[in-house]
């Protein structure tokens, strides 16, 4: 059983080569919540993770919607960029495990057996990475999360922390202040805001977070209300990482895709686009 640990604090403190895991949907997009902050700190993190929803295997005949679907209960972890220099290496230090527990987001959210049963998969997949990893005698840290699944999502924290316990990774489970409060009242407090997004200052009312439907919609129609605002903020915050040597890489596979499959080729292109 591992030992998940939970602390008040901010996530991108982790000490260098600390694991970094959120949860993502198969889509494509770091739309809101926690993901935003990942996208503005790891542009290149957030264009591997785009490319790995967009693109099925090289070779593979599937459709776009059957490789998501394939994805869902595997994790992609993606390893600091490999460094020219001494300023980006302090900038972007972590590994990011980008656990895929819902297919889709918004009101097509998956529902929370789906999500739970997800992240125990996406987690023995983690887990059998970082042995890898570790094997190699590549440097890595500890594993640091925040509370999965328990935002935009809308599962119950005390579910998925089982699941956790159930797997083989210690994690440290970093929560902002103020988390506990809005949990011990029943209720849910408004996501932090990510930096660069503007403070809503509001409160969801009481018991929003309830782990049916309703609740995960009233908490989707919240989070996307502000959707395009936040998007067009992140739109402009999203730089070219200089470290980023599978850009060009991923380039080619567009203009590939565009000959192969035009359809998706389009999809990918409206991505890059709206982000
Ligand atoms: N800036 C910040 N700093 C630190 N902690 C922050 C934070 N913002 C929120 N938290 C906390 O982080 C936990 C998880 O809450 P989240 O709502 O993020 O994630 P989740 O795992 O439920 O859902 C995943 C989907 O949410 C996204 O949005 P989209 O679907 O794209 O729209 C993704 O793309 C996925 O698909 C909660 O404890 C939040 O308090």
């Amino acid at each position: 059983m591992a030992i998940i640990s939970e602390e008040i604090g901010d996530i991108f403190s982790a000490p260098p080569k600390s694991i970094l895991i959120h949860a993502c949907n198969a889509r494509g997009a770091w739309g809101s919540g926690v993901a935003v902050a990942f996208k503005q700190k790891y542009p290149y993190a957030f264009r591997k993770y785009n490319a790995r929803c967009l693109s099925p295997p090289t070779g593979s005949k599937i459709s776009i919607k059957q490789h998501q679907a394939n994805v869902v209960g595997t994790t992609l972890l993606i390893p600091p960029p490999k460094a020219t220099n001494q300023r980006q290496v302090s900038k972007t230090p972590h590994y990011i495990a980008c656990l895929f527990t819902s297919l889709d987001y918004g009101k097509r959210v998956s529902p929370p057996e789906e999500i739970l049963k997800n992240t125990g998969n996406a987690l023995k997949d983690l887990a059998k990475q970082v042995a890898e990893i570790r094997e190699l005698r590549e440097e890595m840290g500890n594993c640091h999360a925040v509370r999965i699944n328990s935002g935009r999502f809308g599962v119950d924290w005390q579910k998925t922390k089982a699941v956790l316990q159930g797997g083989d990774l210690d994690i440290t489970v970093v929560r902002p202040e103020g988390e506990d409060k809005a949990d011990e009242a029943g209720g849910k407090l408004e996501q932090p805001p990510a930096k660069g997004e503007k403070a809503k200052g509001k409160t969801l009312p009481t018991g929003i977070n309830t782990r049916g439907c309703n609740g995960r919609a009233s908490i989707r129609a919240s989070a996307e209300s502000s959707f395009e605002k936040q998007m067009r903020g992140v739109k402009r915050k999203v730089g070219k990482d200089p470290d980023d040597g599978d850009e060009h890489r991923e380039d080619m596979q567009g203009q590939a895709l565009a000959r192969t499959h035009p359809g998706i080729a389009k999809r990918r292109k409206k991505m890059d686009l709206d982000r």
